[in-house]
């Protein structure tokens, strides 16, 4: 097991394809998402805290779009219920090779389960704890209701999902002032403009972001009553929502 250098960018292209998560993005993903998600490390350890909280004996937990299993590992480590076990599912089937390498390389009494599959056909079942970290922004809007509400239903009463996400606002200034920080925080970390510029034309049509309000409104419409930002960081927010 070995990660490289994100470098995909910073070439000039003719044309900047439509970013997917193949083999090329999955053998370089830990150095691309440390590097473009300001707070990531502090959210993937926030998620394991959680996941020690919400755990429940003989419930299942789960990672939606989980990559490489980064916040597998973390809820992993945090989980000390007996009969738990974790879902992680991604519908990259290079994302879920590397991942069971990863978590082939430590040794838990918890149980995972890899599945590669749509996140939009998977039934949740039993769940005390459900994660989202920066998944449900690769959905298409009008997909992203039914799979909160999905979410909701296979919930435990108490349980709870963590939503990470992109956010978008609403006010002009605001966006765009926060924006300058999270390129900064990407120049800061070694990223060109070439590179910034050819990364942002291959996201903006598979990555459509939602504002705050907008994920309080489905948060809402899903059936939670508590739901609060836990974290945020320039334009980068995780949520937590309990049944
Ligand atoms: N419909 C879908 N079904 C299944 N998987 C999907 C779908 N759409 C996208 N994905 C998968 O969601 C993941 C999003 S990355 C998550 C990071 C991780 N959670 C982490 O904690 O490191 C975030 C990012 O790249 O910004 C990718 O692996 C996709 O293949
Ligand atoms: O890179 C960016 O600018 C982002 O907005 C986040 C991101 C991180 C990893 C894959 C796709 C998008």
């Amino acid at each position: 097991m070995h990660s490289s250098q994100d470098n995909i960018y910073a070439t000039a292209l003719d044309k900047v394809a439509d970013f997917v998560f193949d083999d090329r993005v999955a053998g370089v993903f830990s150095d691309m998402i440390k590097r473009s998600v300001p707070g990531y490390a502090q959210i993937v350890a926030g998620i394991g805290d959680f996941a020690g909280q919400f755990a429940e004996p003989n419930t299942r937990l789960y990672d939606l779009g989980c990559s490489l299993g980064a916040s597998t590992l973390s809820m992993r480590r945090h989980i000390a219920e007996r009969g738990c076990s974790i879902t992680a599912v991604d519908n990259s089937a290079a994302m879920i090779e590397r991942c069971r390498e990863h978590l082939n390389a430590y040794v838990s009494d918890t149980p995972v389960e890899l599945v590669c599959a749509d996140i939009r056909d998977i039934d949740i079942e039993n769940a005390s704890f459900v994660v989202l970290n920066f998944t449900l922004q690769f959905l298409p809007p009008e997909d992203r209701d039914a799979l909160l509400k999905k979410i909701y239903q296979g919930l435990r009463p108490g349980g709870a999902l963590i939503l990470s996400e992109k956010l978008r606002f609403s006010d002009d200034v605001i966006q765009q002032v926060i924006d300058k920080q999270h390129l900064d925080f990407k120049r800061a970390n070694g990223y060109s403009e070439l590179e910034i510029s050819q990364k942002r034309s291959a996201i903006e049509n598979v990555m459509k972001t939602d504002t705050l309000e907008i994920h309080q409104q489905r948060f809402a419409n899903a059936g939670f009553r508590h739901h609060s930002v836990w974290f945020q960081c320039f334009n980068f927010a995780s949520m937590v929502a309990v049944k």
